[in-house]
């Protein structure tokens, strides 16, 4: 067989590992032969792959971003998107099936393929855990592994200076990151797209840790929401697709705290710095344990189903059951983190 891989939507620590465990799988277990499409959906509309021979990925598991190249094509747009050209593409070019590594984004258009009858497959993959069906997505430990030391480097400056410390880091619908970053870094107010918190609460919580003589450090996923607005915060306008660029809800909570509490207060925003760089071990392991796995499944001709982490092991799932929502930070963890917060 001649595989088609291709990696799309926002980068992540881990493609490169899965791009390895699918290319060692494949050429020595089946004696399968991998292309690599070019920049995501893109490459695959307009027929654009380099040969991806065992030797192109020496080395792979620790490199960050993708070797391949990602993009936010929708298959289905332009002259030649849809069902009926790439299957084209595919027969000119002698290939067999192809391999989606990407969101909620890629994985729906991933489905649409399949659903026409294409032989397409995904991987998951995102830092923001979001993906339902799979208990963890790779990216996402070393983006909480990056956030823990940003936020260990700021709680020693806020320390020193007795001031409050805001983190604001990435997660557009869900708090994961923010919730395990600010979990393990000691933070004393979590805020997430899930709940709604008043400023006023925040400001209360800033205020006791303050007067017990620490540096208070609030943690807010750049999607959440604070009480009394209907929208994300956002001023950067908006991608090409319509999505808000996030990144600055930050700044109206120190704004706020400051103004609330009267202690000096400082913001910093994370962005890109979380995705970026080399995966953490467990990353590393869990996307080579992915790409392993999808090639087994290609060679069984599982069409439509992506493979997912289910406690210690790798699954096939129905795309259909992983794209059913978004998995979002549950009641039970807020609540649990709460008792953390404040005094
Ligand atoms: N229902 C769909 N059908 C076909 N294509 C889609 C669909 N939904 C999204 N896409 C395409 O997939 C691209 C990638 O999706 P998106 O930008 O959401 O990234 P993603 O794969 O979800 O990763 P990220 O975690 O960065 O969001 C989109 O820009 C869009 O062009
Ligand atoms: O700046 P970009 O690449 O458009 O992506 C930003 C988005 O991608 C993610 O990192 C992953 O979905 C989000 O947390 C963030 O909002
Ligand atoms: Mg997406």
């Amino acid at each position: 067989m001649k595989i088609g891989l291709l990696t799309s939507g926002g980068d992540c620590p881990g493609l490169n590992a899965v791009i390895r465990g699918a290319v060692l799988n494949g050429v020595k277990t089946y004696g399968h032969e991998f292309v690599g499409f070019r920049d995501g959906w893109r490459g695959v509309v307009e027929g654009d792959y380099m040969d991806l021979p065992r030797t192109k990925v020496r080395g792979l598991a620790r490199q960050g971003g993708t070797i391949l190249g990602t993009s936010r094509t929708n298959p289905f747009d332009g002259p030649h998107g849809g069902p009926e050209n790439i299957e084209i593409m595919m027969e000119r070019n002698q290939i067999d099936a192809i391999v989606a590594i990407g969101g909620e984004g890629t994985l729906a258009g991933a489905k649409r393929l399949a659903d026409a009858g294409l032989p397409v497959v995904g991987v998951p993959k995102t830092i923001d855990n979001d993906l339902q069906a799979t208990d963890y997505t790779f990216g996402f430990d070393t983006a909480v592994s990056i956030a823990t030391d940003a936020m260990d480097r700021l709680r020693t400056t806020g320390e020193s200076h007795h001031r409050a410390m805001v983190a604001e880091v990435m997660g557009r619908h869900v708090g994961w990151i923010a919730l395990h970053s600010g979990m393990s870094a000691g933070a004393h107010a979590v805020l997430i797209p899930e709940q709604k918190v008043s400023m006023e609460q925040v400001a209360e919580w800033v205020t006791e840790v303050h007067e017990r003589g620490r540096s208070p450090l609030v943690v807010v996923a750049e999607g959440f929401i604070p009480e009394g607005f209907e929208e994300v915060i956002h001023d950067k306008g908006t991608e090409k697709d319509g999505r808000p660029r996030l990144g600055g809800i930050g700044e109206y909570v120190t704004q706020e705290l400051e103004r609330i509490t009267g202690i000096e207060t400082r913001n910093t925003i994370l962005g890109h710095i979380q995705r970026g760089g080399a995966p953490t071990g467990f990353d590393r392991v869990l996307a080579t344990r992915l790409g392993l796995g999808v090639v087994d499944m290609v060679h069984d001709k599982e069409w439509g189903k992506m493979v997912a982490l289910q406690g210690t092991d790798i699954k096939r799932v129905d795309l259909s059951v992983a794209l059913d929502g978004l998995k979002t930070v549950p009641q039970e963890r807020w609540e649990e983190a709460k008792v953390l917060f404040g005094r």
